[in-house]
């Protein structure tokens, strides 16, 4: 990593040191429905690397709230209250969802009058049916494939106090939008956006998507490493696939696994592994912090932005 001149690099020993009083460390219980979020969860990740972290996000929303405070004074009125929104970027298959339902659950759980929300942006991403009349159906995942403009109205909704925004469901399943069937957001006071594309800078806006940031986390590791994991997922989403005539890997699910697993790979290759080094990797230097992660998903070291 050569963008490190912007950041602190910390290894996990040093951060593990950084947690100070202030905020309460999780009790056993808590620690235990942590696992529930993904059973391979390492609680001692929780204890190193979450703990602090929360405690550096709980820094960064005490300035928020005291900047839009100060601003309300500077204007005379009152300032709406307008949530904290978290960035969660990283590729495909790196543990974006993972880290982010993590945080949700430490954040609600630490800051217990805090409603905190999460969302992806897969929900932005055009219907196959869409993606299928542009061509572009081997493009998932590339900037091109989302609806830039609905996401940026909706951050700049939420971000307004707008209550009830609903959003579109995607699922990994039929590998499509869900018609229908909708996520609401109800006034978070934190909303964590989890996204290849959330530091992204989009070619044809603007204003972009990191401009309602006011935290963003990129979650990072060696390439061979990730295709690793979206390998070891594939497996288990044919498991799954198996009985089910209406997910999109059911004939894969059925067939010889190595002509499956070489379809994967495929895919990896010319869609993933592209997206990565062109689109996601460039905007690793826009976040606050970078997790970046080892064999087995154990974060090693932390960078963390100096200015
Ligand atoms: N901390 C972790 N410990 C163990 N396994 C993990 C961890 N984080 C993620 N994984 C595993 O790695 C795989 C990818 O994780 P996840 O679905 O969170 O990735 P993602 O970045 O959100 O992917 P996508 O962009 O495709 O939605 C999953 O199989 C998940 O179970
Ligand atoms: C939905 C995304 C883009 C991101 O979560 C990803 O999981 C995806 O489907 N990528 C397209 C290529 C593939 O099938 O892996």
């Amino acid at each position: 990593m050569d963008e490190t001149a912007n950041f602190y690099r910390v290894s996990r020993k040093e951060w593990q040191s950084f947690y100070r009083n202030g905020v309460p460390p999780l009790t056993n219980d808590e620690l235990q429905q942590i696992k529930s979020v993904n059973d391979n969860i390492s609680l001692q990740d929780v204890q190193d690397i979450y703990i602090p972290l929360t405690h550096l996000i709980n820094i960064y929303i005490k300035e928020y709230e005291s900047l839009q405070l100060s601003k309300g004074l500077f204007m005379q009125k009152f300032a709406t209250p307008s949530p904290f929104i978290i960035g969660v970027a990283g590729s495909v298959a790196v543990g974006k969802s993972t880290t982010a339902r993590l945080l949700q659950m430490m954040l609600s759980r630490i800051f217990k009058r805090k409603h905190v929300q999460l969302i992806t942006t897969d929900g932005f991403l055009y219907p196959t049916k869409t993606l299928e009349e542009r061509d572009i159906l081997d493009r998932k995942g590339f900037p091109e494939s989302y609806d830039m403009e609905k996401l940026l109205n909706f951050l700049n909704a939420v971000k307004n106090g707008e209550d009830d925004l609903k959003i579109p469901a995607y699922s990994h399943e039929s590998y499509d939008i869900i018609p229908d069937e909708f996520e609401t957001i109800t006034q978070p006071d934190i909303l964590i956006v989890e996204g290849i594309n959330v530091l992204q800078l989009p070619k044809n806006e603007q204003i972009y998507v990191s401009d309602f940031f006011d935290f963003s986390i990129y979650v990072d590791a060696d390439e061979e490493l990730i295709e690793s994991w979206y390998l070891e997922r594939f497996e288990a989403l044919l498991d799954l696939a198996k009985e089910d005539k209406t997910n999109y890997y059911y004939n894969y699910a059925n067939g010889p696994r190595e002509e499956a697993l070489d379809f994967a790979k495929d895919v990896w290759k010319k869609v993933n592994a592209e997206n990565l080094a062109s689109f996601i990797l460039p905007t690793r230097s826009r976040a606050d912090v970078i997790l970046h992660k080892t064999e087995h998903h154990v974060i090693d070291e932390i960078f963390m932005r100096k200015f």
